[in-house]
């Protein structure tokens, strides 16, 4: 399957590869775009079910978080991209650290947002996925309002939109994922240096998951971005930019 996806940025500039949270669209790192696309070539891609992706393509069963690294690793071939630094939030953080498990080479820096070596219980994210199959991914959005944004973010509406606009078998699809996603016994394993970014008052992924993270991933730094929940990238684009600027451009290895 090849997930839907674009570049941005100078046509010959290394690449960084954004990648989206459960019920985002590529659109998502929209706040990211002015300050990175500066130096480097920005690839951003939709998960199953969400923007451009179709839900169910290519996959015998529910795409595993494997699979999805997969995918991503498949776009990097078919544009002939070697070796890149990857960014992600949640899912997309998952999506991450998993590809720099499997395909060591290809990641030489990892940003980690607002994501988790194991995200809550499988029984919750079954049920999440029973719920939307039954009812779609509307009667979510309050309660996803809170997880995502602190009270009276002005922008949630647009956020919100994507989460509405998901395929519900696409957005099911990727809970079931999560429930069997458990990389904590590996994290020593990950090579590339990470940079661990935490919103302070993010209830989905709370501090303490980027502390497991930054504590078991070997090179690994740390920020935690005060007044944010779980969707910092959009909420304190200011920090997490000027963050991801300074990790990619000091640890960047290309050699
Ligand atoms: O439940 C949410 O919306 C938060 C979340 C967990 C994994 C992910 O990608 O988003």
């Amino acid at each position: 399957m090849i997930l839907h996806h674009r570049f941005d940025g100078p046509p010959d500039a290394p690449v960084v590869v954004l990648g989206p949270s459960l019920g985002t669209t590529l659109d998502l790192w929209e706040p990211q775009l002015p300050a990175l696309t500066r130096t480097w070539r920005v690839l951003r891609y939709d998960l199953p079910g969400h923007g451009g992706s179709p839900a169910a393509s290519g996959f015998t069963r529910g795409p595993t978080v494997d699979d999805l690294a997969a995918g991503v690793l498949a776009l990097l071939d078919r544009h002939a991209v070697g070796t890149v630094a990857y960014a992600g939030v949640s899912l997309g953080g998952a999506v991450g650290t998993t590809l720099a498990l499997i395909a060591p080479d290809r990641v030489a820096s990892l940003v980690l947002c607002c994501t988790s070596a194991r995200f809550g219980t499988a029984e919750s994210w079954h049920e999440r996925a029973a719920l939307v199959r039954a009812e779609g991914t509307k009667p979510l959005a309050e309660a996803t309002r809170r997880r995502w944004f602190t009270a009276g973010f002005p922008d949630a509406e647009r956020y919100l939109d994507m989460l509405r606009g998901a395929d519900p078998e696409g957005y099911a699809a990727c809970c079931e994922a999560l429930a069997v996603f458990d990389v904590r016994d590996r994290l020593g394993d990950v090579r590339a240096p990470a940079l661990v970014i935490a919103g302070a008052e993010d209830p989905a992924t709370p501090p303490e998951h980027a502390e497991v993270l930054a504590r078991d991933i070997p090179e690994a730094e740390s920020l935690v971005v005060p007044g944010a929940a779980h969707l910092a990238t959009a909420e304190r684009p200011d920090v997490v930019n000027e963050a991801i600027r300074r990790h990619l451009t000091t640890r960047w290895r290309t050699a």
